[in-house]
C-alpha cells in the first residue's frame, strides 16, 4: 500500500452515541485530505445493520467480548477495565500493521473514555487527541468533582452553582452524585478516564457554539482545547460532504416508518427513543406508553433518528437526552420532553429547558419515575404551544467557524513527522 503521511487512527468507545460523532468527524477530516482508519469493536460491528462504506477505512478492535452483546449499564467500570487490557494490545497491533504496510499512522483521535489509547499512542511516539462526546458544560462538572471543588453528596433542596449553567438542584446533576451519597462505581468509571488527558496534544469538544463558549474558554486553562462543530451528518447541517448518514447500529425500518409518517398530518407525531445504552426502568416505559395512549396523537418508538426528526409530521421528541440526540434535535428544531436516566442526561435535560428553551422535563417522584399525569401535562404543553416554533431560530450556527478549527487540526497532522 502507498505511504500516506496524513493518516489518522480514530478509536471510539462502543456505543452509537460515541461512534456516530467520531464517524462524522472522520468524514470531515477526509474531506480535508486526511486518510482515516476507524477502529470498530468486533461485537459492535456484528450488530450493525449496515456496514460503514465510503472512504473511512475500518479496522476491527477487540474489547475482549468478541461474541458478547452490548455493554450493560451496570457494568461500565468492569467493561472499561477489560477494554483497557485487550484494547491496548489490539490497538498496538493495528498501529504496527499500518506501519509495516508503509501506511503509518501520525495521529490518534481517541474517545476520552479510553485513556489507554493515549498511552499506546505515546509508546509509538505519535500525537494524540482526546475526543469528548459530552457537552463542554458537563465536562466542567466532572472537572470540578475531580478537583474537589464540587461535592458528590448534596442536601435534597440544595441549590448548586456551576459555571455556564443556571442554578441546579440535585436532580439536574450527573447520576453519580446524589442527596443520598455518590455512586462510587459509576463515579470511578467516569472520572478515571481523566487520568492522562493533560498529556493529550488536543482535547476536542463536540460543542454547541455560543452556549458553551464561556466554559470552553475556562477549559483552555487546563488543556489544549479545540471546539469542533456539532458532529451531525453533513446532510443535516451544511450538505458540504455527503448526503448519507453513514450507518445504523440498530435494525431500522426506515422506509416503512417514513411512508407511515408521510401519511400523517404535520406536527402530529411524537417520536420516542432512548438510544443505545440507556437504562429506562420498565415502570417508566409503561408510564410513558399510558400517557401517549391518552391522546389522539400518533407516536413512533425508535427508528432512524435524524430522518424521523426532520420529518414535518413530527412535533415532539420524547428523549433520554443523550448529547448526540440533543445536538441533533436542537439543530432540526423539534421540542423535547426529557426523560434523563443517567450520566450527563439530567444536566442536558436542565439545559434543554432552562438555557435553550427547547423542551420540558416531567417531574419525577422519589423513585425517579415520571408518572403518567406529569407526562400527559407535558405532552399537552408541547403540542399546544407555538413558542417552540419561535425557538427554532435559536439553533446551531451553520457558519464556517468550526471549519477553521478543523483546518487547524488538519494542519497539525500534516505538520507532524513521526
Ligand atoms: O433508533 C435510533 C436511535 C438513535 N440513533 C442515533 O444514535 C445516537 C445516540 O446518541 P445519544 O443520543 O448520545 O445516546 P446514547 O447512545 O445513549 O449516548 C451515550 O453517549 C452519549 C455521548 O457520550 C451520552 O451523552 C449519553 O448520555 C450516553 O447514553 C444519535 O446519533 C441518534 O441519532 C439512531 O440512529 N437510531
Amino acid at each position: 500500500m502507498e505511504s500516506n503521511g496524513n493518516h489518522v487512527q480514530v478509536v471510539p468507545y462502543l456505543s452509537q452515541g460515541h461512534i456516530n460523532p467520531m464517524f462524522q468527524f472522520s468524514k470531515r477530516l477526509i474531506s480535508k485530505g486526511l486518510k482515516i482508519t476507524l477502529a470498530i469493536i468486533i461485537h459492535v460491528a456484528k450488530t450493525m445493520e449496515t456496514q460503514i462504506d465510503g472512504p473511512v477505512q475500518i479496522e476491527m478492535i477487540s474489547d475482549g467480548h468478541d461474541e458478547g452483546g452490548m455493554m450493560q449499564a451496570s457494568s461500565v467500570s468492569t467493561n472499561l477495565e477489560w477494554f483497557k487490557v485487550v484494547g491496548s494490545k489490539s490497538l498496538k497491533q493495528i498501529l504496527q500493521t499500518q506501519r509495516s504496510l508503509g501506511n503509518p499512522v501520525r495521529y490518534v483521535v481517541y474517545d476520552l473514555f479510553l485513556p489507554w489509547a493515549l498511552d499506546v499512542t505515546k509508546q509509538f511516539n505519535l500525537l494524540g487527541a482526546a475526543f469528548y462526546t459530552q457537552s463542554c458544560v458537563f465536562h466542567s462538572i466532572y472537572y470540578n468533582v475531580q478537583n474537589g471543588v464540587l461535592k458528590t453528596t448534596f442536601s435534597a433542596d440544595q441549590v448548586i452553582s456551576v459555571l455556564g449553567l443556571p442554578p441546579l438542584d440535585v436532580s439536574n446533576l450527573p447520576s453519580f452524585t446524589s442527596h443520598l451519597g455518590p455512586d462510587p462505581s459509576l463515579l470511578g468509571a467516569l472520572l478515571g478516564p481523566y487520568c492522562n488527558t493533560n498529556k493529550a496534544n488536543w482535547v476536542l469538544f463536540n460543542i454547541f457554539d455560543k452556549l458553551e463558549v464561556e466554559v470552553v474558554n475556562w477549559t483552555t486553562k487546563a488543556w489544549k482545547v479545540m471546539a469542533i462543530r456539532p458532529t451531525i451528518p453533513s446532510m443535516y447541517l451544511d450538505k458540504r460532504i455527503d448526503v448519507n448518514f453513514g450507518f445504523d447500529m440498530f435494525v431500522s425500518k426506515t422506509a416503512s416508518c417514513l411512508s407511515w409518517l408521510n401519511s400523517k398530518k404535520n406536527h402530529y407525531v411524537i417520536y420516542v427513543s432512548f438510544c443505545s445504552i440507556s437504562v429506562v426502568k420498565q415502570e417508566q416505559t409503561e408510564e410513558i406508553a399510558w400517557a401517549l395512549l391518552e391522546f389522539n396523537f400518533n407516536f413512533l418508538w425508535v427508528c432512524t433518528q435524524l430522518e424521523v426528526l426532520s420529518h414535518p409530521a413530527v412535533r415532539c421528541f420524547a428523549t433520554h437526552c443523550g448529547w448526540n440526540s440533543v445536538l441533533e434535535t436542537l439543530n432540526i428544531g423539534v421540542p423535547m420532553i426529557g426523560f434523563p436516566q443517567w450520566i450527563d442526561q439530567p444536566t442536558n435535560a436542565k439545559c434543554i429547558k432552562a438555557l435553550w428553551k427547547m423542551g420540558i422535563r416531567p417531574k419525577v417522584d422519589e423513585t425517579k419515575i415520571s408518572g403518567k399525569r406529569q407526562i400527559v401535562s407535558c405532552v399537552r404543553e408541547i403540542m399546544k404551544e407555538d413558542k417552540w416554533d419561535a425557538m427554532k431560530k435559536n439553533t446551531i450556527s451553520k457558519g464556517g467557524r468550526y471549519d477553521k478549527n478543523i483546518d487547524e487540526f488538519v494542519a497539525k497532522v500534516k505538520e507532524f513527522v513521526a
